[in-house]
Order: structure tokens, then C-alpha cells, then sequence
């Protein structure tokens, strides 16, 4: 299934004696919105950190439009990272020192992309706050940020691991959105974790982790 973003096959994942994954496969096509579910602990973000590469894989197999994760050089997948994926996660991750337009386009910078901080500001609302600096701005504007960050280069996939998980419940719906469209309007296949089924319930699919499967 070439046309993939993300194809997740018989992953399997442990840590010491504990068995985290068992067999979970996955796949997003382009564009596709999916959300993860499942109770704490029971290995969303070891999954979502796998998929990014910065986590081993026991068994199984992880390809990411066409490039297959495993025997990959921590070299070549960082450079796979900064290609292919974007990442947002609960904490909003912002470098204190950079105002907002620094940090939209500093990460696109990094792979020699550029990236265009005053559309970016201007489809999250923005635009007030570029010059601003983190401390200076909102938690929903903090993440509004963090999702232009991760999108700024153009990434294939995204991931997002709680997003919203810090922001009251009207703000992180604000940027549940945000993301979903900015991720539609540049055909990104997303991977979403949240806890929250109402949010859940607006992706393409969903799916749900129990006892280490999908259910
Ligand atoms: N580096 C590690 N070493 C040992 N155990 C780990 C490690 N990372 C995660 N775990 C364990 O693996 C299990 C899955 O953790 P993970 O963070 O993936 O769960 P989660 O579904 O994302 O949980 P939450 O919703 O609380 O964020 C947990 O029991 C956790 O304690």
C-alpha cells in the first residue's frame, strides 16, 4: 500500500517484562484524520513516539511514506522527522527565547524549507502575536503556535499527542479545529491522541487501544 503515509504492521512492544503493544497495526492514507484513544497507560504515546522514530521497535514494521523505520540510523530518522512529520504535543514546547514568527518558521528553517510566518499566523489568528514572546501569550495561543510550528514544512503526517490536554475545554475545541483544518487544507494524514470522545468522534476514524490491541 504505496499511497500510505503511515503504514504500522504487526508492532509489537515491550518494556522490561511488560508488554506494552501487541501486534497493532495501523495505516493513514493522505489526508486522513484518525484518533487515538485509551485508558492511561495503555501505550498511545509509546506508539505515537515509535512512529516518530524516537522510539525502538520490538517486532513489527513501521514505514512512513515509503521509508522503513527499522535499521534507520538515529541520523537518517531525525532527518525523516524533520522531513515528513510534524509534531505537537500537550506541552506546547516553545523556545522562550524567539518570538512567535521565530518559532513558527525555525523548525522549517532546519530543513532547509522556508516558511512563510505571516500566512501561517494568519490562518491560526495570529497575526497580532508576532512579535510577541511565548510567556507573553495565551495557553490556546501558546499551542496555535506549536500547531504552526509542526505544520510549517509542510509535513505528511502529523502527529499529536494531547493537544488540547492543557486547555480548558472551549479553547482546546478551537484548536481541535485548527488542527483538523490544517491539516485537511495541506492533505496531512493526522494522528491525534486525545481522551476526550467528543473530539474523537470528529476524525475520520477512530481507534482504541485496550490491553495492548486495537479494539
Ligand atoms: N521508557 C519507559 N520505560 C519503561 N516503561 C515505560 C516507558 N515509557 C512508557 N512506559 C510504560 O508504558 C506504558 C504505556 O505508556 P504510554 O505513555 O505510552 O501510555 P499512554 O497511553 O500514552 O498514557 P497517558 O494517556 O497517561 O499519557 C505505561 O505503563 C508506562 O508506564
Amino acid at each position: 500500500m504505496s499511497h500510505m503515509v503511515l503504514s504500522v504492521t504487526s508492532v509489537n512492544k515491550s518494556f522490561g517484562d511488560v508488554v506494552i503493544l501487541r501486534g497493532v497495526s495501523l495505516s493513514l492514507a493522505p489526508g486522513e484524520v484518525v484518533a487515538l484513544t485509551g485508558e492511561s497507560g495503555s501505550g498511545k504515546s509509546t506508539l505515537l513516539h515509535m512512529i516518530a522514530g524516537l522510539e525502538p521497535v520490538d517486532e513489527g514494521e513501521i514505514i512512513i511514506d515509503g521509508s522503513n523505520l527499522a535499521g534507520m540510523r538515529d541520523s537518517a530518522s531525525a532527518a525523516l522527522r524533520r522531513e515528513k512529520i510534524g509534531i505537537v504535543f500537550q506541552q506546547f514546547n516553545l523556545i522562550p527565547s524567539l518570538t512567535v514568527a521565530q518559532n513558527l518558521t525555525f523548525q522549517a528553517r532546519l530543513s532547509g524549507k522556508t516558511a512563510d510566518a505571516a500566512a501561517l499566523a494568519a490562518s491560526l489568528g495570529l497575526t497580532d502575536h508576532l512579535d510577541k514572546y511565548p510567556e507573553q501569550l495565551s495557553g490556546g495561543q501558546q499551542q496555535r503556535v506549536a500547531i504552526g510550528r509542526a505544520i510549517a514544512a509542510s509535513p505528511k503526517l502529523i502527529l499529536a499527542d494531547e493537544p488540547t490536554g492543557n486547555l480548558d475545554e472551549q479553547t482546546g475545541d478551537h484548536v481541535f479545529d485548527l488542527l483538523l483544518s490544517a491539516a485537511r487544507d495541506q492533505n496531512a494524514a493526522l494522528l491525534i491522541v486525545t481522551h476526550s470522545t467528543r473530539l474523537a468522534a470528529r476524525a475520520d476514524r477512530r481507534k482504541h487501544l485496550s490491553r495492548g490491541q486495537f479494539q
